[in-house]
């Protein structure tokens, strides 16, 4: 993941008619993690979201899922919400909100969302190219000059994270730039702090209010499956320094597609896919654990990678539960998100028992 990653960000460098190692050294100390995801069956799938609507707010994501079907696009050319049905073997790549901050707007992250599903469940996972803690971010200066200002405040990554990542016990408002306004912040222990709301009923049953999306946020039934869903062939990459022509045209390839969808799948990217299944099978016996044994590697203050079934925003419980490790051993982040606190903490990953090859895969 982390060799696709790096290849796809040189391929992107490109498009933005940087030198490819333009963001070399930006994650020489990357606080990269992989999240494994679990979207039960769910009861009221018109009332509730397997996943918020959120953007993702580091470099770039890879994500695989199953055949299960449910995420969900807004288009960036007209607003549309459109469904990414799934291709067998494609990885789908998401434009980030850092890209979105470095090139000023000239790519934008995509918005996406997962809906819940009354008849399968659903596993997928996702890696998060995210850079160093000390970065700090703001559009770079080849995309500003007078006809085109900064369109975006700079901010620290490294307490931006810590701010998504610490702040699990608290409600928090994060306010960065533009683009980072919509990324996922996980709150935890709200219950306390929301009047107690009615359960509902759905065609099927009543539900938990924890679960229960305002109005606005339902999913819409018409959500149509988009035709032209860019689908890239990587395999110029194996010959990129042999094959100019190629590589040029994987080039204009990714950036119409960063440009124009701010997200695209992957064919032929080198990961073998018995890798991919040796991570879904890991997943799949972990989720079937019990709740009991699942919250033995549950996040808390100490460890704020591992188990979770409550990840919310607004208020709003998600229809999933997580698994997510970090993938640099230790990652080095801000312990605090005080400003000017440089104090640091090293991450470690928390590993179940069952099924022992988690840790592997
Ligand atoms: O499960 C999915 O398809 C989407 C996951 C996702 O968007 C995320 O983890 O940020
Ligand atoms: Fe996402």
């Amino acid at each position: 993941m982390q060799k696709l990653s790096s290849k796809l960000l040189e391929l992107i460098a490109l498009s933005l008619g940087l030198e490819k190692d333009r963001f070399n050294g930006v994650f020489k100390e990357s606080t990269n993690f992989t999240c494994l995801n679990y979207y039960p069956v769910c009861l009221a799938p018109e009332l509730t979201l397997g996943l918020r609507i959120h953007k993702d707010p580091g470099a770039m994501t890879i994500l695989a899922q199953d055949d299960a079907g449910g995420l969900e696009v807004k288009m960036i050319c007209d607003g549309e919400w459109i469904s990414v049905k799934p291709t067998p073997g494609a990885y789908i790549i998401n434009v980030g909100d850092l890209i979105q901050v470095w090139s000023n707007d000239k790519y934008e992250s995509v918005e996406h969302r997962v809906k819940a599903n009354s008849e399968k469940e659903r596993f997928s996972s996702a890696f998060f190219l995210n850079p160093s803690r000390y970065i700090w971010v703001e559009p770079l200066e080849e995309f500003i000059n007078e006809e085109n200002p900064t369109k975006h405040k700079g901010y620290l990554w490294g307490k931006y994270f810590a701010t998504r990542k610490l702040s699990n016990f608290k409600k928090v408002e994060v306010e960065l730039s533009k683009g980072a306004e919509y990324s996922t912040i996980t709150v935890r222990n709200h219950q306390s702090t929301i009047p107690k709301k009615k359960k509902k009923k759905s065609a099927m049953g009543e539900v938990d209010p924890d679960f229960i999306q305002a109005v606005e946020h339902r999913p819409k039934p018409e959500i149509i499956e988009a035709e032209g869903i860019p689908l890239i062939d990587l395999s110029p990459l194996i010959s990129l320094e042999s094959d100019s022509d190629g590589s040029a045209r994987l080039v204009a390839e990714i950036g119409d597609a960063c440009k124009n969808w701010g997200f695209f799948q992957v064919i032929n990217h080198g990961v073998p896919s018995k890798a991919r299944e040796r991570i879904e099978l890991a997943s799949k016996k972990f989720f079937a654990l019990s709740k009991d044994e699942k919250k033995k590697v549950s996040r808390d203050e100490a460890n704020i990678f591992g188990y979770s079934d409550h990840e919310i925003t607004k208020n709003i419980r998600d229809w999933k539960e997580v698994f997510d490790c970090t993938i640099e051993n230790p990652t080095i982040i801000y312990a605090t998100d005080e400003p000017d606190d440089e104090e640091l903490r090293e991450l470690t990953n928390q590993w179940p028992q069952y099924p022992p090859e988690l840790r592997q895969v």
